[in-house]
């Protein structure tokens, strides 16, 4: 399809013929395709990205389009629902533009297929992610390739764009990330005193034990407590709660299974916890619920309008405040519903989007904050706490994928990046942006101060041989070594000596993968990645 003639008159007449022309030819990646991304693909197939023989964007997203999507990612509509998000921002962004050249993958750019082969193969790679572990893959992986990167984030009013070029500037790893903040172990399973105790207690204690993975996580989590000086005998009691939970856990399919989780949660533990005098000293103790109550309360109430509608309390479903009665009922409900899905091949996992883990969690919140008289939270409060939900704000995404392509084009002027800025979107200040220049790395960046190789192992290589021929040979440390594949050490100098002649593909290095070497010396780390 022939281009008509003024398709980029606009933008061949702003950024003029030259700085058009590299918008036009270069490669780009972009990952993530939800409330930035769509934004920002479409200002990307708008400008011309894409729009030559040789030059691309990628799209990459590994969801599907949810019908909460659809209030901020404009690409969507509802007859899209449950398709990939990346497919369909390629096909509407090629509404916008059929001229260029657009691909869509619905995959995790984690995965191995992506190595740093993958990543060199563009001119800059475009971050419009929503999690931490997502970003320093990316950044990493950019580092590895030594491909500049934008990366953006918002959260409601705020926003961010850092343009990041190896040895250039900071990387997204250079600052330390704030760390979310957690409860002590007791607070939550035995003292809570805020609704927040109780819907974190229900989301990541009760739903994990009952319809999660059964895993040693919480041995792990019970023993760090100790360590951190909490209180020993408590932790001995939760010690035994948790292993009464497992036993209620393998009898979930069976009849009854609401009625036993609810005797022993609000009732037994209740009690037991009310034992500790010591800990109700200075505290309002709890009191213990009773199901027998609840259920002669439940079959009293009149049965459903042969409509089929009874009538209801006034207000919109998910922000109406629960009574314990309204708890009771959904507690039963949703353990029943929850019980049907159980899987042992596939455990459960909270997803403020999925109802049957949503209404436990508002439900066993909300009992439990009965028991311990704080008030309840409508099923509105609890999602947006347990889903950690931060409203986004269309605008705000919208304005930082314009600051991304704005940044972009400075990336492309010229190798050197004299105008590329840290920006930042702030409210309340009389300014809308702060910028800054792009700070020099930090001396003690474990990310990037590094030197990354890459290197193709032989099949039958031992991890003696390597350290031998390639870290003692071709790189040079000669004193001590250490090599690690992720935070794991396979070889320390003078140790680990049952790893010398295993092969390094038994030790799990694989494609994909990093060796990491440090030595003594000064030297910088080395990052072999392998291909
Ligand atoms: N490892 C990953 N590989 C590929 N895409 C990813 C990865 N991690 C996150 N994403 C994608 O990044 C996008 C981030 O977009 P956004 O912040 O709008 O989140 P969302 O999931 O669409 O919205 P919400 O979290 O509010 O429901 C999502 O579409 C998500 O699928
Ligand atoms: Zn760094």
């Amino acid at each position: 399809m022939a281009v008509p003639a003024n398709r980029y008159a606009c933008s061949k007449a702003i950024l003029g013929e030259d700085l058009f022309n590299k918008v036009q030819n270069s490669r780009v990646l972009v990952v993530g395709a939800g409330g930035i991304g769509c934004e920002l693909i479409k200002n990307m197939v708008m400008t011309g990205f894409g729009g030559s023989s040789t030059g691309s964007i990628e799209v990459l997203d590994l969801d599907t389009i949810d019908l909460s999507n659809l209030n901020r990612q404009f690409l969507f509509q509802k007859q899209h629902v449950k398709r990939p998000k990346a497919v369909v921002a390629r096909e509407t962004a090629l509404k916008f533009n059929p001229h260029v050249n657009i691909t869509a993958l619905h995959r995790n750019i984690k995965d191995a297929e992506f190595s740093v082969d993958y990543f060199k193969s563009f001119d800059f790679v475009l971050n419009a992610l929503d999690n931490l572990d997502a970003r320093r893959h990316v950044n990493k992986m950019c580092l590895a390739a030594s491909v500049p990167s934008i990366e953006s984030g918002t959260s409601g009013y705020v926003g961010q764009v850092q343009p990041i070029k190896k040895d250039v500037t900071e990387c997204f790893d250079c600052q330390p990330k704030p760390v979310p903040k957690t409860f002590a172990v007791c607070t939550i399973r035995s003292t809570p005193s805020t609704a927040h105790h109780c819907i974190a207690w229900a989301k990541s204690y009760l739903f994990p034990q009952l319809f999660g993975t059964d895993d040693d996580a919480e041995e792990q989590e019970l023993n760090d407590a100790e360590k951190n000086g909490e209180n020993a005998d408590e932790i001995q009691e939760l010690r035994k709660e948790a292993a009464a939970i497992k036993e209620l856990r393998a009898t979930l399919v069976q009849e009854g299974a609401a009625k036993r989780v609810f005797d022993k949660v609000y009732t037994t533990d209740i009690h037991r916890l009310l034992k500790m005098e010591d800990m109700w000293r200075h505290r309002k103790p709890p009191h213990p619920l009773s199901f027998e109550q609840l259920e002669t309360w439940a079959l009293q109430q009149p049965a459903p309008a042969v409509n089929g509608e009874a009538e209801k309390p006034q207000g919109i479903k998910d922000q109406r405040k629960l009574s314990l009665e309204d708890s009771f009922e959904l507690f039963l409900s949703s353990v029943d519903r929850l019980s049907k899905r159980i899987d042992p091949s596939s455990p459960l996992s909270f997803d403020k989007d999925d109802d049957d883990t949503l209404d436990f969690v508002v439900a066993a919140a909300n009992l439990r904050a009965s028991a311990f008289d704080i008030e309840s939270q409508t099923r509105f409060q609890v999602k947006e706490y347990a889903g950690n939900i931060i409203p986004a704000i269309a605008t705000t995404n919208a304005i930082v994928a314009g600051v991304l392509v704005n940044q972009s084009l400075h990336l492309l002027r010229t190798s050197t990046w004299p105008l590329a800025k840290m920006v930042w979107l702030s409210r309340g200040s009389h300014k809308v942006f702060s910028l800054s220049s792009l700070p020099t790395p930090n001396p003690h960046c474990s990310v990037c101060r590094v030197v990354y190789l890459p290197i193709k192992l032989r099949e039958d290589i031992t991890l003696g041989e390597f350290v031998k021929k390639v870290v003692g040979g071709e790189v040079g440390f000669e004193d001590h070594v250490t090599v690690s594949l992720g935070s794991k050490m396979l070889w320390e100098t003078e140790d680990f000596e049952d790893n010398e002649e295993k092969t390094m593909s038994e030790l799990g290095f694989k494609e994909g993968a990093f060796v990491t070497v440090v030595d003594d010396d000064d030297h910088y780390p080395v990052e072999f990645s392998i291909g």
